[in-house]
């Protein structure tokens, strides 16, 4: 039995920081463990300017200490001028944009209301190499919230794939096996990105005893046929599957509320979470490739120098820490944890 796995240092390739006081609060948790991360630009107005994304850049440095480095992104809205894509991507400002269908998800209502408005953008990402990643559901109230990640495969990701066939594309936080299995069987220019929560939990974690707005994100946690097909994925060694976390904090009261925000904040022991699902699937061999390299390889990035040590040994999730004048419950609180991130 393997108790104890040193790695090449990590990344996290989908990652909310937020601002402010909140952004003070959750950074250092992810510095901790990650040497870059993608930082997702749905803040309050949201980040669509090579100005604000190079302020954001200089905040979060500064709240996150040295040795950890945000990669940013450009927030596509209806309206994106793909010139200012291009000076971003050249100046080494963003190293991709962000899809989101507008009212898909949390701070979403300024994304894009059909894909066809962002042709000119998507034209110049294909042909000057910049990454587009995407919240892969249809926001269509017809469709049955379950099933907006499977419908959004065919009305949205086919035809942008057949219509821009060289775009580098990052389905996030992918929850079924329908997308698993999309990307599996798409071309080396599709990858996914993976979440601890959707490698944990399935629907019922949503009505254990009780309604749970701790474990409500989206894309919504699917039946269990669908987590084991994510876990599946997630552990084959397979390079177009890779880690990122959407850590994604909202306070305490903000969760727990009559209409309650979707995200679950999973950074204070994100790393922890994902070993203990390769554990499970006799797959720590292939966790560093998961963790440390084919995020890198996807983006065209260095694998980062340096290493870091887990050991097996049982690690107490807090209830809950403190942000911002008032809490966040972390994903797995008060859970018991088999591995510890022992130091780099
Ligand atoms: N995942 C979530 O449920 N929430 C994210 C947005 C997102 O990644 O869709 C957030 O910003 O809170
Ligand atoms: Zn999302
Ligand atoms: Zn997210």
């Amino acid at each position: 039995m393997t108790d104890r796995i040193t790695i090449r240092r990590p990344d996290d390739w989908h990652l909310h920081l937020r601002d402010g006081a909140m952004l003070e609060a959750v950074a250092p948790y992810s510095a901790r463990q990650f040497a870059r991360a993608i930082i997702m630009p749905n803040l309050v107005p949201p980040v669509t300017t090579v100005t604000a994304a190079s302020a954001y850049r200089e905040r979060i440095r500064a709240a996150a200490g040295p040795g950890f480095e945000p990669l940013m992104t450009c927030y596509l809205t209806d309206s994106i001028d793909p010139d200012e894509l291009e000076r971003g991507h050249a100046a080494g400002v963003w190293v991709a944009a962000k899809l989101y269908p507008a009212g898909a998800t949390t701070n979403s209502h300024s994304g894009v209301t059909d894909v066809r408005n962002i042709a000119p953008a998507l034209e110049r990402m294909q042909r000057i190499g910049m990454v587009l990643c995407v919240h892969g559901e249809v926001t269509d109230p017809e469709i049955d919230i379950f099933d907006r990640e499977a419908v959004f495969l065919e009305r949205v990701l086919t035809p942008v794939m057949r219509d821009f066939p060289g775009l580098k594309i990052v389905l996030e936080h992918i929850t079924t096996a329908d997308s698993a299995d999309f990307v599996a069987a798409a071309g080396p220019r599709l990858a996914a990105t993976i979440t601890p929560q959707h490698l944990h939990l399935n629907r019922n974690a949503l009505f254990a005893g009780g309604l749970r707005p701790h474990a409500y994100c989206l894309p919504v946690v699917k039946r269990e046929r669908h987590r084991l097909a994510v876990r599946a994925a997630a552990v084959s060694g397979s390079p177009k599957f890779f880690l990122g976390t959407d850590s994604a904090p909202h306070l305490r009261e903000a969760k727990e509320s009559g209409c309650g925000c979707a995200g679950i904040f999973n950074a204070p022991h994100a790393l922890e979470s994902y070993l203990a699902v390769f554990d499970e699937e006799d797959a720590i061999d292939r966790f560093e490739g998961f963790a440390a390299e084919h995020g890198p390889r996807f983006y065209g990035l260095p694998l980062n120098e340096g290493t870091l040590t887990l050991e097996r040994s049982a690690i107490e999730v807090s209830a809950s820490v403190p942000a911002a004048g008032s809490t966040l419950t972390p994903f797995h609180a008060g859970e018991t944890l088999g591995w510890r991130l022992v130091g780099a």
